[in-house]
C-alpha cells in the first residue's frame, strides 16, 4: 500500500481553545475513509487541515512523504486534491459548463474537455441534464454535478464534507451506490466526513471516529461498527439502533 497523506501531532486552536488534537493519522492510496463523530467533534476542521485549506496551530502534514502546509503547497500538489462540500456552490450556468470549468482553468484543448465532460456526465447518469441550468436541478442532481465536477479533475485525494446530508433517503442511496462504483474504477483516495452511520457503512472501507477533537477509534469500518471500544460504544450503538428500526 502507498501512503499518500500523514498527519503528525496535529493541533488546532481557536482563541486559546484546543479544537483538535490528532497524534497520528495516515491515508493509504485507493482507500475510502470516513470521519464520523458527534456534532462539534471537529470533523470539518480536520477535513480543512487535511485538504490544506487551513493551517494547524502546530504539527505536520506530509503529502507523499513530503512536508507540506497550506502556505507551502505547490499548484501541482494542490491539483491532486479536490474538495466537495455539502453546499455544492455551483456556478450560475449549465451543468456541462460547471463540470467543464476545472479543465478550462487547466487549459485543456476544447475537444478534450468536451470528451471528458461527456464521459463524466455518463458516469454520473446525468447526460440528459447537460444543457440544464444548475439552478433548475433537484438536490440529488446538483450533488451529482458537484461530485462529477470534482472527479473529472482525477484527484488523488477527494475530500468530501457531508455531500449527501441534504438528500432524501432514496436519492441518497441511489447516489451513494453509483458513486461507490465510480470510485472503485477510478481508484481515488477519499476522505469523507459524515454524521450518518448508514452513509459511512455504505461507502467507506476505513473509519476514524472523532470525539471532542480526538481520534477515539480507527480501523476497518465494519470492524468498528461491530466492535466499538469503550469510548465509541454509546455513540456507535445509538446509531446502530436507528439502522435496525
Ligand atoms: N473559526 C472558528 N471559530 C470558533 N470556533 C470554531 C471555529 N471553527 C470551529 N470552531 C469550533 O470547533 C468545534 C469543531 O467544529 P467543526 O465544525 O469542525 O465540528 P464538526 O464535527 O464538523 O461539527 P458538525 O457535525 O456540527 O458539522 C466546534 O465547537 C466549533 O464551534
Amino acid at each position: 500500500m502507498t501512503e499518500i497523506l500523514r498527519a503528525n501531532n496535529l493541533e488546532f486552536e481557536v482563541l486559546g481553545r484546543k479544537i483538535l488534537s490528532i497524534q497520528e493519522m495516515a491515508l493509504e492510496k485507493g482507500q475510502v475513509y470516513g470521519i464520523m463523530g458527534p456534532n462539534g467533534a471537529g470533523k470539518s476542521t480536520l477535513l480543512k487541515l487535511l485538504s490544506f485549506l487551513d493551517s494547524p496551530t502546530s504539527g505536520n502534514l506530509f503529502f507523499h512523504e513530503e512536508k507540506v502546509s497550506a502556505k507551502t503547497i505547490t499548484l501541482e500538489q494542490r491539483r491532486k486534491i479536490a474538495v466537495a462540500l455539502q453546499q455544492s456552490l455551483l456556478l450560475d450556468t449549465t451543468v456541462f459548463q460547471n463540470i467543464a470549468v476545472g479543465l478550462k482553468i487547466r487549459k485543456l484543448p476544447r475537444k478534450e474537455i468536451k470528451e471528458k465532460v461527456n464521459e463524466w456526465l455518463k458516469k454520473f447518469n446525468i447526460t440528459h441534464l447537460a444543457d440544464k441550468h444548475v439552478y433548475k436541478l433537484s438536490g440529488g442532481e446538483a450533488q451529482r454535478v458537484n461530485l462529477a465536477r470534482a472527479m473529472i479533475l482525477e484527484p488523488e485525494l477527494l475530500c468530501l464534507d457531508e455531500p449527501f446530508s441534504a438528500l432524501d433517503f432514496p436519492t441518497k442511496i441511489r447516489l451513494i451506490d453509483d458513486f461507490k462504483s465510480i470510485l472503485a474504477s477510478a481508484g481515488t483516495t477519499v476522505l469523507f466526513v459524515s454524521h450518518d452511520l448508514l452513509e459511512v457503512k455504505s461507502l467507506t472501507d476505513e473509519l476514524f471516529i472523532l470525539m471532542d477533537g480526538k481520534l477515539m477509534q480507527q480501523g476497518p469500518t465494519e470492524h468498528i461498527i461491530e466492535n466499538p471500544n469503550e469510548c465509541t460504544r454509546s455513540f456507535i450503538n445509538e446509531w446502530k439502533s436507528y439502522l435496525t428500526i
